[in-house]
């Protein structure tokens, strides 16, 4: 399915749910991309995919979720101007319902391989419509509820209420789970009422009187029709050709080599056609003549190869067909038809029972190139001619370029010249290669677009690195989120300084040493900073040769005590490991309130305020090497559940007189 209406599900999923759902939406899809490209074509099962994982990040229903995707559809489209066109479809919601099929087939050009749905309008009254709806996918019958509705609300100011009368193949419906969309062999039928005040259409439609001069008017000769319209056809009601314009019985010959050119008036449609829109329409008088609004799409049937049978067989004389006075090449075109066609019904039959055999090449979109010419797509509605008690098949060929008309064998002249046809081909391969070109621009766009998102992506994870080690993660978020400055108190917490001694002599001016004293330092604190578990404990900074660390902030940690105090037996073992020469370290620990936030602007740091701070510093200066001095209130918290500490007596601590000290020998069983 192309991206537009993924582009459209993004936009709105961001804009109503806010960027947190759609990543999240995202991950749970397991979508890799960072934006979708309009003409690109994604997985149709996308969609669905989409609609659950909004389900279950709402709580709204499979079918809301759908409904809502329908809706941002047609307010996302109007950036692509087609609200205009919209707009333009016709003055009531009815003329609009009954263009769709044609807005999709004017769309062609823009999305060449798209498979679009086609809608049936098949009743009118003052209250609404019924609409039937075909399409090769599953699940979207919801979607176009919401198109619908956002249609009849924004672009003719209708409350519009739709409901399923009937429906086959559609899987939606209430579903909670994804559901796989695929362009299966069903063909999914869903017939809705659409319920809505349409006395103003039904009004005007009554009141439509014919001007006194038509009244007079003579029925119109068919053959004014045929000349007019050369590929069009005229049905009877076994849905057999009784007339056919020059043009289609020509390229049928010509598609047809060696058959015979009469066969092709009083043959059965469909032994010359493929419907190909809508889907696995009965073609039945009755229920064709209730499909007048609907845009057919007939496609002729060939076992045309090469222009020198179909050169060989033009001069057959079949109305005294003798076998043997054929030449070698006619009697080869023969033979190689018939060939054919008997290869082409088996093609029929195996496609019949799969139905999902499609002619369109997988890789291109386009039609699938037939051995010699390609087929040809005709595209129009059926009329009923009452004076002929006769269906009309008043089409034109679908050519979307150049190319594509001499690959069926025609020319412009073969286009009817009152007809769009000869312009759509023009417009169209100038159209086609625009496009062509706005395409590649679009697309180199869009891979620079997405190149700059992940570089983005990474610089923001870079910059998300480097700002979680200045400051806590839940903090950078929540300063992200408020602008107030973050400031909060902790009722208790352990901090931990460390110091690395006799790393550097201060009085020597000796660079070497300087350096050394860097890669050693450098190498301890990496060794620290490994032993750093998140959230259990976080690092606040380093200030010289100490390092600080705290234990229930900015996660808020009943066993800060523990935590600390495993560190510390942590740190101790992997620095002796380390068996740097000489160099020692010394650990201080004390547990008490804190005030801890955010300081400066420059380079901003989490920072933590109070008494206990100060203290914990003491516990460390006035440490021993390779000793963990706690202080009594933390040894007495530690000792409790079953941590190794030896009383170590009253030390005269600065600033604070005599404390009772404790060694921490080692951790709980
Ligand atoms: C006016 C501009 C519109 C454009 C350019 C447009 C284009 C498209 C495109 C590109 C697709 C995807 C088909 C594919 O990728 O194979 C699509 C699908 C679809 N469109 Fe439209 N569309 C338009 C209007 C509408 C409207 C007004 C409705 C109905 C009210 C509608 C009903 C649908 C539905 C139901 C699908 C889903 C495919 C399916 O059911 O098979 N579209 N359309
Ligand atoms: N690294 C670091 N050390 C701190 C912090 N807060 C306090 N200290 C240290 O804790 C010790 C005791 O602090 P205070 O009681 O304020 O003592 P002071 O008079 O400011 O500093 P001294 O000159 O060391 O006595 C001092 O050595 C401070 O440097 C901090 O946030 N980070």
């Amino acid at each position: 399915m192309y991206g537009m209406l993924y582009e459209s599900v993004q936009h709105y999923i961001q804009q109503e749910y806010g960027m947190d759902t759609w990543k999240k939406i995202c991950q749970i899809v397991d979508c890799k991309h960072q934006s979708f490209k309009t003409h690109q074509i994604y997985p149709d099962k996308l969609m669905p995919d989409f609609a659950a994982a909004l389900s279950a990040c709402t709580g709204e229903s499979f079918d809301f979720c759908m409904n809502f995707f329908g809706k941002c559809f047609v307010r996302f489209f109007s950036n692509f101007g087609y609200d205009k066109m919209i707009r333009s479809t016709g003055r009531y919601f009815c003329d609009f319902l009954q263009s769709i099929d044609n807005i999709h087939v004017q769309m062609r050009f823009t999305y060449p391989k798209m498979k679009s749905p086609s809608m049936q309008l098949t009743n009118v009254d003052d209250n609404g419509a019924v609409i039937l709806y075909r399409s090769g996918r599953t699940g979207m019958s919801k979607y176009l509820i919401g198109q619908m509705t956002e249609v009849a609300k924004e672009f003719y100011g209708l409350d519009m209420t739709a409901y399923v009368l009937e429906s086959q193949n559609d899987i939606c419906g209430g579903t909670a789970g994804p559901i796989k969309l695929t362009d299966g062999p069903l063909t999914v039928i869903v017939k809705y009422r659409l319920d809505f005040d349409n006395r103003d259409y039904m009004s005007k439609r009554v009141n439509v009187i014919a001007h006194p001069s038509q009244l007079k008017m003579p029925s119109v000769d068919l053959n004014v029709f045929l000349e007019l319209f050369p590929f069009t056809i005229v049905l009877d009601h076994d849905m057999r050709i009784t007339l056919a314009g020059e043009k289609i019985i020509e390229t049928w010959i010509l598609h047809n080599p060696g058959v015979n050119p009469k066969s092709f008036i009083g043959s059965h449609i469909l032994e010359r056609f493929k419907c190909r829109r809508p889907k696995d329409t009965l073609i039945e008088w009755e229920t064709i003549l209730q499909m007048r609004t609907v845009l057919f799409e007939f496609e002729l049937i060939r076992t045309g190869h090469n222009r020198a049978a179909y050169d060989a067989a033009l001069n057959i004389d079949f109305d005294n067909f003798d076998e043997a006075s054929l030449n070698e090449a006619q009697s080869m075109a023969l033979a190689s038809a018939q060939e054919l066609s008997a290869e082409n019904a088996k093609d029929d039959a195996v496609a019949g029972t799969s139905k999902s055999k499609e002619e369109i090449d997988p890789a291109t979109g386009q039609r699938r190139h037939s051995v010699g010419l390609r087929s040809i797509l005709l595209k129009g509605q059926m009329f009923y001619i009452k004076d002929v008690d006769s269906l009309i098949f008043l089409c034109s060929p679908l050519i979307e370029n150049l190319d594509e008309l001499h690959g069926i064998g025609l020319y412009l002249n073969d286009l009817n010249p009152h007809g769009l046809s000869r312009e759509l081909v023009m417009a169209g391969w100038q159209h086609c290669s625009k496009l062509e070109i706005m395409f590649e621009k679009e697309e180199q766009r869009s891979d620079e677009l997405e190149k700059s998102l992940e570089l983005a992506d990474s610089w923001k994870r870079q910059g998300d690195e480097l700002l979680y080690s200045m400051i806590p993660r839940p903090i950078a978020e929540q300063m992200r989120k408020s602008e107030e400055h973050v400031c909060q108190s902790f009722e208790e917490v352990s901090v931990i300084f460390i110091e690395v001694l006799n790393v550097y002599d201060s009085s020597s001016n000796n660079i070497q040493d300087a350096m050394q004293a860097v890669t050693t330092l450098n190498k301890v604190f990496s060794a620290l900073d490994e032993e750093i578990i998140s959230p259990f404990v976080y690092k606040v900074e380093t200030v010289g040769m100490v390092y600080m660390a705290v234990s229930g902030a900015p996660d808020v940690n009943p066993l800060h005590a523990e935590h600390a105090c495993d560190l510390a037996l942590r740190v101790m073992k992997k620095v002796k490991a380390h068996a740097l020469p000489g160099v020692a370290i010394r650990v201080g620990i004390n547990s008490g309130p804190v005030v801890a936030g955010v300081v400066g602007l420059k380079v901003p740091r989490y920072c933590l305020f109070g008494d206990t701070v100060n203290t914990a510093s003491r516990m460390e200066s006035s440490s021993d090497p390779w000793k963990i001095q706690l202080s009594n209130y933390t040894a007495l918290k530690v000792q409790k559940v079953g941590y190794k500490v030896e009383a170590r007596g009253f030390v005269k601590v600065k600033g604070k007189g005599e404390m009772e000290t404790y060694w921490l020998l080692e951790g709980p069983e």
